[in-house]
């Protein structure tokens, strides 16, 4: 069963094409990388699903979603504001855009609750305190204004929110980027962990190939506003068909020469079946150790990924 269907998405601006012919499934609890260069249509992309372009630029198309009887392309607010927060959540890359920096976070994690009736008041104090601890934040947090925070601690307060109404799809557009990279990979770790845990679908854009591959089970490469590929994250990182994609991981950290994937540090588990014969390799949450791990997993396997570092899982 799909969460979200699109099916030939353009998005433009006055006479000019952005986005041409996207389509694109995630299916209920996949999770899916959306990865090209700047400016190749990636987060107007994600813009139009969530219906939050800028006036002038328009989409055509179609958008569904499971379960949201109507289209999202061309929905009018009253009916988009049901959607967003409630069956598709995001976590876009500034955490300040996200906040209200006159409200206390533990009202705003209520409010993202009573705004969608999911839950009554004091169960939504109960349920925001829990939240918060989800994502690694002590209960104190919940008293603060968004300035009293770290970036780190503020992006976890939105994913927190994003994910306050188990959405059934979860939008992060480079969610990473603007965060030191010392909390990067913690970050990363909360949202999948986050999907996995409520069985929501991921949508994930960025351009770091080595993220798709840590986090992703499938992956789309957009060029110049088209979908040029797409596949398993393993067979689409191996044995790239398009000529563009053999670009992007030429240049990327991951090495595919001998089908070898290189990751980013972090804990998180490998998603997706790879082919036998590669070596995953990834930093334990220590950060100082290479692991190493033959494949292949499957994707609930790949959650008993396990450091096998000689010093037994601690530092070197
Ligand atoms: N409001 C707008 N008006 C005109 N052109 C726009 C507008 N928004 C985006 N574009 C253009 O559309 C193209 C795709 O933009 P988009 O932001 O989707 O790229 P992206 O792949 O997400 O890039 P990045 O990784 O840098 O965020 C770019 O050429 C961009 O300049």
């Amino acid at each position: 069963m799909n969460v979200l269907t699109v099916r030939g998405l353009s998005v433009s601006v006055r006479d000019t094409t952005l986005v041409s012919d996207v389509d694109l499934t995630v299916g209920a609890g996949e999770r899916v990388g959306l990865i090209g260069e700047s400016g190749s249509g990636k987060s107007l992309t994600a813009l139009s699903i969530l219906g939050l372009l800028p006036e002038d630029v328009r989409a055509g198309g179609s958008v569904r979603l499971d379960g949201v009887d109507h289209e999202l392309v061309g929905a009018d607010e009253r009916r988009m504001s049901r959607v967003r927060g409630r069956e598709i959540a995001m976590v876009f890359q500034e955490p300040m855009t996200a906040l209200n920096p006159t409200m206390r976070i533990g009202d705003q994690l209520v409010e993202a609750m009573l705004i969608h009736k999911t839950l009554a008041k004091p169960a939504a104090r109960t349920a925001a305190a829990e939240l918060l601890e989800r994502v690694q934040l002590p209960v104190e947090s919940l008293r603060a204004y968004p300035h009293q925070l770290s970036g780190g601690m503020r992006q976890r307060v939105v994913l927190a929110l994003a994910l306050a109404n188990d959405p059934a799809l979860l939008i992060c557009d480079e969610p990473t980027t603007a965060l030191d990279v010392t909390v990067q990979a913690l970050v990363l770790d909360l949202i999948v962990r986050g999907v996995v845990d409520r069985s929501s679908a991921l949508l994930f854009i960025t351009h770091d190939l080595a993220v798709v591959a840590t986090v992703c089970e499938r992956v789309l490469v957009m060029y110049g506003g088209r979908v040029v590929e797409a596949g398993p994250v393993a067979e689409v990182f191996t044995r790239p068909r398009h000529r563009y994609t053999e670009g992007l991981l030429a240049a990327s950290d991951l090495d595919t020469t001998s089908r070898r994937l290189t990751t980013i540090p972090g804990n998180v588990p490998p998603a997706g079946k790879f082919p036998s014969g590669c070596v995953f390799r990834t930093r334990c949450a220590h950060a100082t150790a290479l692991c190493e791990e033959t494949p292949p997993w499957s994707g609930s396997e790949a959650r008993g990924f396990a450091c096998h570092h000689p010093a037994g899982g601690e530092d070197a």
